[in-house]
């Protein structure tokens, strides 16, 4: 426990509320990210999910409410100093420097974890050039974990979606957080890649003992992956808890998954199972 009564490890979010000129994007949210588990937010588009990612990541500034991360508040703070303290997000859309390699792109997410930087590596200073190789060596064992070994040279543009959503993802563990952030992990990606995906995710939780903060609207894999799931509908929580009771509550069957949700076999975007 930390001063705060926070579990170390632990999200705690509460009475979140983000205004925007006349819009309340978000309306007092609350839910606990428990350490080591997967939670996953989600609801309608416009429900307030980005901006809540948003306030996390210290993208967005919170109109009220707090957010705080193993004993520390994060809605005063900058995006880098929320990374500092182990919360490494990927995006929606991919944002990932397309020229440089797999590998650079990793190294990137590793920056702030380098005592040298790119300034003194660039004078050849033999301390930064036995760090660089250390990180190095970091960077292709978790290119292995997420299974984008092989591609380690190439350049990530012409990549396929697939493989550039999991390098996105290598790059989030390449900055060794404790909370993943997950915008959309598996849109756009066929049954096969989402799979693929949804195993990376497991087994970094397993694995690695992260926690994950997921927004998805694919619900077979929100079902298949969460311990838990917090519903949000024009910006208010309207549900919470385990991802079963969630699909069976009236509320977000109404605001959400409608008559073809319900009741849970949670089969994936191709019907799987
Ligand atoms: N920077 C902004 N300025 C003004 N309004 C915003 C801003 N960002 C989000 N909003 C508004 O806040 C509301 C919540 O949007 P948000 O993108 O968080 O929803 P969402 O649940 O992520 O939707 P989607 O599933 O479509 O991504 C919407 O009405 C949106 O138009």
């Amino acid at each position: 426990m930390s001063g705060d009564g926070t579990e170390a490890g632990e999200l705690r979010v509460s009475g979140l509320t983000v205004r925007f000129a006349g819009l309340t994007a978000l309306d007092g949210v609350g839910f606990t990210v428990a350490p080591g588990s997967v939670h996953a937010i989600i609801g309608p588009n416009g429900a307030g999910k980005s901006t809540c990612f948003n306030v996390l990541s210290g993208v967005y500034r919170a109109s009220e409410g707090s957010v705080r991360f193993g004993g520390a508040e994060l809605t005063a703070l900058p995006p880098h100093r929320i990374a500092a303290l182990g919360v490494a997000r990927t995006f929606q859309n991919i944002a990932l420097s397309r020229h440089l390699s797999v590998e650079d792109n990793l190294m990137l997410g590793r920056h702030r974890l380098t005592r040298a930087g790119f300034a003194s590596a660039g004078l050849r200073m033999p301390w930064a050039r036995g760090e660089d190789a250390r990180h190095r060596a970091r960077v292709r064992d978790i290119a292995a974990f997420v299974g984008v070994g092989e591609h380690l040279a190439a350049p990530v543009g012409p990549l396929s979606y697939g493989v550039r959503k999991r390098v996105e993802l290598a790059r989030a563990l390449a900055m060794e957080p404790r909370l993943l952030l997950l915008d959309e992990p598996v849109a756009g990606m066929n049954g096969a890649e989402r799979r693929r995906m949804a195993e990376v995710i497991r087994r970094a939780r397993a694995d690695l003992g992260l926690s994950v903060l997921l927004v998805e609207h694919d619900m077979g894999m929100v079902m298949r992956l969460a311990d838990e799931v917090t519903v949000l509908d024009f910006g208010r929580r309207i549900a919470g808890g385990a991802p079963a009771a969630v699909q069976r509550d009236p509320a977000v069957i109404r605001a959400y998954l409608g008559a073809a949700h319900a009741p849970a076999d949670a089969p994936d975007s191709e019907g799987n199972p």
